[in-house]
């Protein structure tokens, strides 16, 4: 199991690869330093007439829903095409698409275009995006779509399905976190109350796994992995402070100086 749980930051740190980033601008800041952090080297770029060219440079493209405008609608379909060309993994963060049919419309044309290897988004985005009730609220996932013992297995089902039919790895964030592709299903309960008192805190994980897409041996490690750290890292950072503006760089600097060690002795992964 822990076998799943590679030293990517170490990898990374080596070989520093690039990762091409179309985020909003809320978290962008936040998101280009864990990028760093995670040993990659981020390059936020949006313009559609640029885009091109800076995917075809990148080891990953990241792309992020949050906050989306008519620039960053025109610039994604471009970038995706081009890495699906340079065959370079893609993640697709869904911010928004629970509480917007827009969204939902646009990362549905994304995925006529080339499903990414990994889709993320809180369990409300993802449960709309597979057609499923949600009850989210804004961006933030709804408390009846949270993980309990009682729908687990339903949900396992339902994603695994989705995983198998789209070729994909989902990594749907909450309190509990769940990493599901065709031939598995992990839970994760690291993380910290004190994560949802900043904004931004999916949009960084999901930049941790694009960055680890670039050394993992495949996507289902990527996800998991930086789930796991970053979860750990919110615990870290909690234990220093639960004052949000010094949590926030708590968790950078945490997640950063996590090891290895300390990582697998802190992992609380259910298999299912
Ligand atoms: N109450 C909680 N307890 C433990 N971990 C949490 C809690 N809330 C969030 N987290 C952790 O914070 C990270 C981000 O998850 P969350 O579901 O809050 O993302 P999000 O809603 O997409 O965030 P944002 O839109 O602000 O970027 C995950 O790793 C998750 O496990
Ligand atoms: C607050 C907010 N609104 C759109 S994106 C975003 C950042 C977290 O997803």
């Amino acid at each position: 199991m822990i076998k799943k749980l590679e030293n990517l930051k170490e990898q990374n740190r080596l070989t520093k690869p690039l990762i091409h980033c179309i985020t909003n601008p809320i978290s962008i800041h936040d998101c280009a330093n864990i990028v760093l952090a995670s040993g990659a080297r981020p390059i936020m770029a949006e313009h559609p007439l640029e885009v091109a060219e800076i995917t075809s440079t990148a080891q990953v493209l990241a792309l992020n829903l949050g906050n989306i405008t008519d620039a960053r609608m025109e610039a994604m379909p471009i970038a995706l095409k081009t890495a699906v060309q340079k065959e370079i993994p893609v993640l697709l963060d869904l911010v928004g698409t629970a509480c917007s049919t827009l969204r939902k419309n646009f990362a549905k044309e994304l995925l006529e275009i080339h499903v990414p290897s990994v889709l993320k988004g809180n369990m409300s985005e993802l449960l709309a995006m597979i057609e499923e009730e949600s009850h989210a609220v804004g961006i933030d996932a709804g408390e009846k779509d949270s993980i309990t013992d009682e729908n687990r297995n339903r949900l396992t089902k339902l994603f695994q399905k989705k995983a198998d039919e789209w070729n994909t790895v989902f990594l749907i964030t909450g309190k509990e976190d769940m990493i599901v592709s065709k031939y598995e299903c992990f839970f994760v309960q690291n993380g910290s109350p004190a994560m949802a008192n900043i904004t931004g805190t999916g949009c960084m994980l999901g930049m941790v796994c694009a960055s680890y897409l670039a050394s993992a041996s495949n996507a289902f490690n990527a996800a998991l992995t930086s789930t796991v750290e970053f979860g750990i890292a919110g615990e870290l950072a909690a234990k220093k402070t639960m004052a949000p503006g010094s949590f926030q760089v708590q968790l950078l600097d945490s997640f950063y100086q996590l090891t290895e060690a300390k990582r697998d002795s802190l992992a609380k992964i259910i298999v299912y």
